[in-house]
């Protein structure tokens, strides 16, 4: 088995994130609850270092996470990261207080004295801060490694027990080399084994759903995006022909799509799928609906009722497998974590479901599963097909969702990828879609008064989802693009571009 480092889970929205860099230099990683006991750890002989994450907690809170207490006692190295720097401060006997210039963003830091950390590195260093707590005293036997102008203990280490804790992200990008730090600390100081790859997270992820399901048959929710096409590749891998795939059409989805969907994966893969016809159920279901969450929580729910009834009628199923991302999981709410938005397959679901769960790639982001795709052998056009969410329109439709509605934006939705297709740009931007607010305005075509819909151009360049930057469109092309929907699609007389990143917008609009 491989050497892992596991992240102790304090309620950062970045915490996966640290998850996922020491994956990329080939250690398997984890995120695991605070809850976890020091025994637990320290039994597991593989686990060669912990990390704790950062939070929205302040160490003296009343309910603030804690640890425990014991797990500075069995010898691990430990780095902590903003309140894991606070709470491994606090535990041990040192001082955490309110600072008096919170500081968000970038920062530099000076070196006072050199750490295994800060290995090769120049004395200062940009890095990234969220925070508004600050260590004011170092525990017992600890050393103060550097500062920033506000920050007088922005690093503090104990070298002889491999205590290590840092007041700024690692993690981000933004910190110019946090990515050698942490590398320094899972290599330089853990002593870790760079001995995983995702032919690993392959191999145990099959050993793991033949051992959860057994004999039994699995049911697929499968949209033809490429997060249920890699389950279903893994499960096919895992259980062979218990395998059974559906894909819903709830009305809700592209211009032909339906049809190109079960081509691809029936005709072209010879793959075992029923394709459900749920239209009327899902547009009644939304009728008079305008609110988001609201509209998020009906289509989960209905999935759910769709995939429970359909499998009823060959045989009794009880697994249900989803191509549900951490992107999903976190955004959907957790324990720790704020609700950006009710992922259909998360937030969405009934709370009286008949299905267990098997979502294998819910650790992971986007990119990291397009790469597990291609190690399955599914091809380019599916790896790196652009995401559309399960919902489907009815959250690039906002308020209430109509017939005509959403005609509308299939039909310019169409124009723009075709066009965003033949200007060669495809690959490069990460997702592209139109959107209708509910909104007409005043045109004149053909010297006519007009009173129509508005359609907007979103279009985004990202790699995980988690953040995303507008693209930039060459002018020509968007000229072509609002012409042509303008032109062809009656019923819209006005085009407008979203030019904001995320956060602080988010990719759809609802
Ligand atoms: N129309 C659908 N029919 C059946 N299952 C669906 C449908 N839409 C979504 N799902 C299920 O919900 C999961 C989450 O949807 P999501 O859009 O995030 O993933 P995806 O469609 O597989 O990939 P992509 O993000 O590339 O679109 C899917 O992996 C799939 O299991
Ligand atoms: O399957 C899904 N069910 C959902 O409920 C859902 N909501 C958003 N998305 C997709 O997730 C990514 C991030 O979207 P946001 O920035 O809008 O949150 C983008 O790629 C979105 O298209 C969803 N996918
Ligand atoms: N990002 C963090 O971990 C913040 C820790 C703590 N809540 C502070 O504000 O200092
Ligand atoms: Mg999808």
């Amino acid at each position: 088995m491989a050497d892992k480092i596991i992240v102790l889970d304090f309620g950062s929205q970045y915490n996966q994130l640290i998850a996922r860099r020491v994956r990329e230099m080939g250690v398997y990683s984890e995120l695991k609850s605070r809850h976890t006991s020091a025994a637990e750890i320290a039994a597991d002989p593989e686990i060669k270092g912990i990390i704790f994450s950062g939070g929205p907690n302040s160490v003296y809170d009343e309910n603030a996470f804690k640890v425990d207490p014991e797990i500075f006692k069995i010898g691990k190295p430990i780095l902590g990261i903003c309140y894991g720097m606070q709470l491994m401060a606090h535990d041990l006997g040192g001082k955490v207080e309110s600072c008096e210039h919170a500081e968000y963003g970038k920062a530099d830091i000076e070196i006072k004295a050199g750490n295994a950390l800060l290995k090769g590195m120049e004395n200062t260093q940009q890095v990234w801060m969220s925070h508004g707590d600050q260590v004011t005293a170092v525990p017992e036997c600890f050393e103060v490694n550097a500062s920033t102008q506000t920050c007088p203990i922005v690093m503090m280490s104990n070298p002889e027990k491999r205590f290590y804790a840092i007041q700024f992200h690692p993690e981000v990008r933004h910190t110019v080399n946090g990515t050698a730090m942490l590398k320094n600390f899972v290599f330089g100081v853990c002593e870790a084994k760079n001995n995983w790859s995702m032919k690993e997270f392959v191999d145990v992820e099959i050993a793991k759903i033949k051992e959860t399901v057994g004999d039994d048959e699995v049911l697929c929710a499968l949209s033809g995006g490429v997060d249920s096409a890699v389950v279903a590749a893994l499960l096919h891998k895992a259980i062979g022909d218990k395998l059974t795939c559906m894909f819903v059409d709830h009305g809700l989805l592209r211009l032909n799509e339906a049809e190109s969907v079960v081509d691809t994966f029936k005709g072209r893969f010879g793959m075992n799928l029923y394709k459900i016809d749920a239209r009327n159920e899902f547009m009644s279901l939304l009728k008079g609906v305008s609110d988001p969450e609201q509209k998020r929580k009906i289509i989960g729910n209905e999935f759910i009722r769709v995939f429970e009834r359909e499998s009823a009628k060959f045989t009794q199923i009880k697994w249900l497998a989803q191509g549900t991302l951490y992107t999903d999981v976190i955004e959907s709410g957790t324990d720790t974590a704020q609700t950006i938005k009710s992922h259909h397959n998360v937030g969405g679901l009934p709370e009286n479901m008949q299905f267990k769960l098997i979502e294998p790639l819910n650790t992971l982001f986007k990119d990291e599963v397009r790469e597990l795709g291609t190690l399955l052998g599914l091809p380019d056009e599916i790896v790196h097909r652009q995401p559309f969410p399960g919902p489907g329109l009815a959250i690039r439709v906002l308020g209430e969702v109509t017939e005509e509605k959403l005609d509308l934006v299939r039909r310019s939705d169409a124009i723009l990828r075709e066009e965003i297709a033949l200007a060669g740009l495809d690959k490069e931007i990460w997702q592209y879609f139109t959107a209708l607010p509910d909104m007409k305005s005043v045109g004149v075509m053909g010297d006519q008064r007009t009173y129509e819909y508005t359609v907007g151009i979103r279009a985004v360049t990202s790699i995980d989802g988690m953040t995303a930057d507008w693209a930039r469109i060459p002018y020509d092309v968007l000229d072509k693009i609002s012409r042509r929907i303008i032109n062809e699609v009656k019923g819209i007389n006005r085009v407008v571009l979203d030019c904001t990143s995320k956060p602080p917008a988010t990719i759809e609009w609802e």
